[in-house]
């Protein structure tokens, strides 16, 4: 059984079919890139999968459980965790609460708990902090740790970004173009640490990318949407190299094919 399984989901917006008849199957461990002209489906495909939308039609099964129904949080705390396309930071916190605060949602001492300096706190507290740093290692941002978010390169931002994500410990990660607007250097970094939590955690990754390079260095499976279906799907050569692929991209500046 997939960890990720989407079936038939579809979803309007008044007149508009945004997304149709839509399907995708993610296992543990695999890496499946969905690309497509701006204005697809791409990131209402997130919103629905998520929460954040509730799809007109269909079924988002996430080991085993039914999702359509429940909340954003929910679904995180269930282990489906996601970064956004705009960068959703606190631009004047410090990149370590970021990651701590994200953290104590793991954590067990509650409300009470926390205004209460018990040694469980205490201990707890230490913990989610070791934690982070360690998140923050494995995303090359720990030199950052005490500095406001506000202070640091973009590329660095959006690492703190994908950190934040796994510290809850998902099973699923989903990246809305994680490389949107980076230098080529940002960009094989951004490739870098991706890779590095995948091997880590064996992780299952959803992908929203333009750039084809991205896609290529770490996608086994992508899906090409065009109008809210999925146009062609496969390896990453066979789609990009699809002929209605080719055609439904002409017009389009952002793909580097
Ligand atoms: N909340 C909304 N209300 C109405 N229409 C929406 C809403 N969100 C998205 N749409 C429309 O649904 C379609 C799909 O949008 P979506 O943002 O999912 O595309 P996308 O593939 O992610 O595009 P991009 O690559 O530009 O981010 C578009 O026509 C968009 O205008």
């Amino acid at each position: 059984m997939p960890l990720l399984h989407v079936s038939d989901m579809s979803h309007n917006f008044g007149g508009l079919q945004a997304v149709s008849e839509y399907n995708l199957s993610l296992d543990p461990g695999q890496i499946t890139g969905l690309i497509g002209p701006n204005g697809a489906g791409k990131t209402t495909i997130f919103n629905l999968i998520t929460g954040i939308y509730r799809p007109t039609r269909g079924s988002v099964r996430f080991d085993g459980e039914e999702l359509v129904g429940k909340k954003p949080n929910e679904t995180a705390a269930m282990g489906l965790a996601r970064t956004f396309q705009e960068m959703k930071l606190w631009r004047h916190m410090t990149v370590l609460d970021h990651i701590k605060m994200a953290r104590y949602s793991k954590l067990s001492y509650g409300l009470m708990g926390a205004f209460l300096d018990t040694p469980r706190r205490r201990r707890e507290e230490r913990h989610a902090t070791e934690l982070s740093m360690e998140y923050l290692e494995m995303f090359a941002v720990d030199q950052f740790a005490g500095q406001l978010v506000v202070n640091l390169p973009y590329g660095a931002q959006r690492r703190v970004e994908m950190a934040r994500a796994m510290v809850i410990e998902p099973k699923v990660l989903l990246l809305d173009e994680p490389t949107v607007g980076m230098t080529p250097d940002e960009m094989m970094s951004m490739i870098e640490v991706v890779r590095k939590a995948h091997e880590r955690f064996n992780l299952a990754i959803f992908l929203i990318e333009h750039r084809l390079k991205v896609v290529h260095e770490l996608c086994q499976h992508v899906q090409a949407l065009v109008f809210g279906k999925v146009l062609v799907e496969g390896a990453p050569n066979e789609v990009q190299n699809h002929p209605k692929v080719i055609e439904a991209y002409i017009g389009e500046q952002e793909v580097e094919f």
